[in-house]
């Protein structure tokens, strides 16, 4: 299967890694010095048990009409790139090409604005990476599936079904559901409750859950999109007791900084608008009190409207 991963970044690049032992994979990346260091150099991912692998000979291209029309086109960019992305991608994106993304937050509403509803394929991701160098990747490796993904208009169709079956043979363990929406909730609504918290404290989970203080205000912001899933009619049994559901969630990091506190100390724009932004949005056209997401909303971007003025 020929697929085009647009986004040489963390994910971009384990995704690369993975699905290049059995298809066919060009990496597509906007920075042209990381197109020519990708290619120069390659790349080298810290596997989990600390194993070193390096990849030669790298796909990479900051060109997409120079790959054509592929199988499979992955997003894998920050959620604010995430329009920029896809639209850059369509002159890979024919009749049969199909559009997956894992990245976090509501971006999937964002892809499908571009393609049509019928050729994306959502879903979340439970591995993780941070970067160490530009093209040096340390795999934190799997807490759960590397792919749980559904078709975002719940229609899987043949051509869905063999890309899931070609995905497979990567030996990797990939979860097909109906309806992918609670999944992509459950996950958002940890991130939406934690992130920021740990952005604007400076706090790993472990500080954040000794202190009845962060506690409650991760609570707030929690119960804020529980109420938004339920007027948008989405469940999972989690939301019945959501505080436990995100500390224990936010436990499971231990002491490694979430993306955000990550973003905010290295002066990084942050996901904040597809994240609790895309929360308060969601909730006021609902009319659901999302107060508390507004505040740290505008926090987080008050944070970064300071970056380069000290
Ligand atoms: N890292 C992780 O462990 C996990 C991340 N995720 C999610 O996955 C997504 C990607 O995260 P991550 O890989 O960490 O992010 P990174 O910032 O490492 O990678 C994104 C890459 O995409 C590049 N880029 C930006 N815009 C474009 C564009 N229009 N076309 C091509 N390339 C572009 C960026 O360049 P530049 O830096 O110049 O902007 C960067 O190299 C996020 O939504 C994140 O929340 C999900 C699970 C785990
Ligand atoms: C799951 C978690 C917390 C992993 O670090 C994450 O998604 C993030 O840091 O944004």
């Amino acid at each position: 299967m020929r697929i085009a991963i647009v986004g040489a970044g963390v994910i971009g690049t384990i995704f690369a890694y993975i699905f290049g032992k059995v298809h066919d994979v060009t990496l597509v990346e906007v920075v042209k010095e990381k197109v020519d260091l990708y290619r120069r150099e390659g790349y080298t991912i810290i596997m989990p048990d600390g194993k070193e692998v390096h990849v030669d000979d790298v796909n990479i291209t900051n060109d997409p009409k120079e790959v054509g029309v592929v199988d499979l086109v992955q997003i894998s960019v920050k959620g604010y790139a995430t329009e920029a992305a896809t639209k850059g991608a369509l002159p890979m994106i024919g009749d049969e090409t199909m559009v997956l993304s894992v990245q976090n937050g509501l971006v999937h509403d964002i892809i499908a604005s571009v393609v049509g509803k019928e050729k994306v394929i959502a879903g979340i991701t439970a591995h993780s990476g941070m970067p160490v160098k530009p093209n040096v990747i340390r795999y934190v490796g799997g807490y759960g599936p590397l792919l749980i993904i559904g078709k975002y208009d719940k229609k899987p169709n043949e051509r869905f079904n063999w890309i899931v079956e070609e995905l497979k043979k990567t030996g990797e363990e990939i979860v097909v559901v109906d309806d992918i929406e609670p999944v992509i909730w459950k996950k958002l609504v940890a991130n939406v409750a934690c992130n920021p918290v740990a952005a604007i404290t400076g706090m790993t989970s472990v500080e954040a859950l000794a202190c009845e203080d962060t506690k409650a205000l991760i609570k707030m912001l929690a119960e804020e999109v529980v109420e938004v899933a339920r007027a948008k009619g989405i469940y999972f049994p989690e939301m019945e007791n959501i505080a436990e559901f995100v500390y224990e969630a936010f436990a499971g990091t231990k002491d490694n900084k979430v993306s955000m506190l990550q973003d905010v100390e290295n002066k990084r724009r942050t996901e904040i608008d597809t994240l609790n932004g895309a929360i308060v949005r969601e909730g006021e056209k609902l009319g659901v009190d999302v107060k508390a997401n507004k505040v740290i909303t505008h926090i987080v971007k008050s944070l970064e409207f300071m970056y380069d003025k000290r």
